[in-house]
């Protein structure tokens, strides 16, 4: 898994909002095919690292180094905004294309097939002519993954995909995440769920302003009784949640 180049490097960042840094020193790598769940505390700097990540912020400290074009990424509470627009579930995940639904009309059929692989990708090929408001929650976020699938993503960035959304829509949304991460996907996920995801996951970074623990599940789970007491005040995973 580790053999070649990283397709994503983050090296010595640190970054602040203001004069204070809310990142410092924050290296890591991913290769291709790997599924990272990057847990911390509140406030400690996760949305932060994924913004400075897909460039919407930019580092005062170090480098980083990715293909962005190569990148998908499902906000926290995707459905903000795009909830009460009337559109269909189908040209919501066609959007992923184009950016914008208005230039939905110059889409080929090439592209229509894509956004029907992708609706079958996440299981909502049924719910295509739906509009996007007659979904519940954890289906939402679902066409919000098919319309970063559109654009053949190396990575998928997932920042607290399943707030708000019931245990069972969670189940399922984390067994997509697995399929996907089977099928050859690599995965970046920021999420509470330790112990839901911790089984599908191949490595694990704890987060609080700097990297706290960067290591593989393996190591999480040998180590988490020593680190948890310290990064959130428990001793078990099913404690953060
Ligand atoms: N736009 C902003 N301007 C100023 N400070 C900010 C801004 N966004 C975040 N912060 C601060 O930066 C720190 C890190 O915030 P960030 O949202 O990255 O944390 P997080 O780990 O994602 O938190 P949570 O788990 O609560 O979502 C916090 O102290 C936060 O208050």
């Amino acid at each position: 898994m580790m053999n070649g180049q990283a397709f994503l490097q983050v090296e010595n960042v640190s970054f602040g909002y203001g004069k204070q840094y809310v990142l410092k020193d924050v290296s890591l790598s991913m290769y291709s095919g790997e599924y990272t769940v990057l847990i911390g505390p509140n406030g400690s700097g996760k949305s932060t690292l994924i913004k400075l990540i897909l460039g919407l912020l930019q580092q005062q400290d170090g480098q980083i180094q990715i293909q962005r074009s190569r990148v998908g990424y499902v906000a926290q509470q995707a459905n903000r905004g795009l909830a009460d627009f009337p559109a269909t579930v189908r040209e919501v995940v066609a959007s992923g294309s184009y950016g914008q639904i208005g230039l939905l009309r110059w889409m080929g059929s090439k592209h229509w097939q894509g956004v029907e692989r992708a609706l079958d990708q996440v299981g909502l090929t049924e719910f295509a002519s739906r509009k996007l408001s007659q979904l519940s929650g954890g289906q939402q976020q679902r066409v919000y993954i098919a319309r970063a699938l559109m654009s053949n993503p190396q990575l998928l960035i997932l920042d607290e995909p399943t707030v708000g959304i019931d245990v069972q829509a969670k189940e399922q949304f984390y067994q997509l995440l697995k399929q996907l991460h089977q099928q050859g996907l690599s995965i970046l996920l920021v999420s509470h769920d330790l112990d839901e995801v911790i089984s599908d996951v191949d490595r694990v970074l704890c987060l609080n302003q700097s990297i706290y623990f960067y290591g593989s599940t393996q190591e999480f789970l040998r180590e988490q009784k020593e680190l948890l007491p310290n990064l959130f005040g428990v001793s078990t995973i099913r404690s953060i949640l």
